[in-house]
């Protein structure tokens, strides 16, 4: 038997493994039968919280110096992913609960390199480090860089943004609805990112207000994304022209998040986050 608990920021669902040693060969079979939401515990992705020493990629291991535990995210399907935004605060809730922190602010590791949590009163934020615009040039020149067509939609430009994950972002013309997007399938992306994308449909809401559905890369839509939150804020900012460092807030179908840009072209993630079961579980 495996212990487990069960999480979520923004209803963004996470079943944690604690692998403290590093002695869990977390097969991507085992990672989609946790996740499963019908033979399993349910989830969108799987956590290991594992010593960084312990790390599989010398990259990670590399990283303990500076952060003492490592988030291991699987996406639902058993993929791996470079980071994951509303991961890292429940992580954090994880890791300070169980003692294995001290403090208000700490450090932890991801695949995307060392994140600083802070306890902020509504939960965490978590510097999620630099992002950058994929191509630069083109989306300066033409405000977007790829096409995206929704299941049974038209194709719509969209912009290609990496937090340390990709994704893109599409802003929804008038006359076609967030609610009424059919996100059951992967949308398409023209040209196919290598390694696929995290995609995101952007409605205004006010000046600093948006709100977004999102499907996941290796998941399916979920209730939330957080650096796809960050994603969303960052290229409705670039399309407003006024490129400043006030704080968004983004509603997703799960609550809402906030989203700061900071100096030296990072940002940064704010939100709840709940851990709300505890068990065992066989693998
Ligand atoms: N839900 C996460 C992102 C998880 C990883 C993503 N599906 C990917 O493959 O990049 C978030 O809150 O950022």
């Amino acid at each position: 038997m495996t212990r487990f608990t069960k999480g979520h920021g923004t209803e963004n669902d996470f079943v944690l493994v604690p692998d403290l040693e590093g002695t869990l060969e977390l097969t991507p079979a085992q990672v989609q039968r946790l996740a499963d939401r019908h033979a399993g515990l349910g989830g969108d992705g799987v956590i290991r919280v594992v010593r960084t020493e312990h790390a599989v990629d010398d990259s990670v291991r590399a990283l303990a110096p500076a952060a003492e535990w490592f988030m291991d995210y699987r996406n639902a399907d058993g993929s791996l992913a470079e980071m994951c935004g509303n991961g890292t605060r429940v992580f954090a809730a994880y890791l300070r609960r169980e003692g294995l922190v001290t403090g208000d602010s700490f450090t932890i590791a991801t695949r995307a390199g060392v994140k600083t949590i802070r306890v902020t009163p509504q939960g965490y934020a978590v510097n999620l480090g630099p992002w950058r615009l994929t191509d630069e040039e083109g989306a300066r020149r033409d405000g977007f860089d790829i096409m995206v067509r929704p299941h049974h939609g038209k194709p719509v430009p969209a912009l290609s943004l990496d937090l340390g994950n990709p994704h893109a972002v599409v802003m929804l013309p008038e006359g076609i609805a967030l609610e009424n997007l059919d996100l059951t399938e992967a949308p398409e992306i023209h040209p196919a990112p290598t390694g696929g994308a995290n995609v995101e449909f952007v409605r205004p809401v006010g000046p600093g207000h948006i709100s977004m559905r999102v499907h996941e890369r290796g998941v399916g839509e979920t209730r939330s994304c957080g650096t796809g939150a960050a994603a969303a804020a960052l290229a409705t900012r670039f399309w407003s022209g006024v490129e400043d460092d006030r704080p968004w807030t983004v509603d997703v179908p799960g609550g809402r998040l906030t989203v700061t840009p900071l100096p030296g072209q990072c940002v940064e993630l704010a939100g709840p986050a709940e851990l709300v079961a505890d068990g065992d579980v066989t693998l």
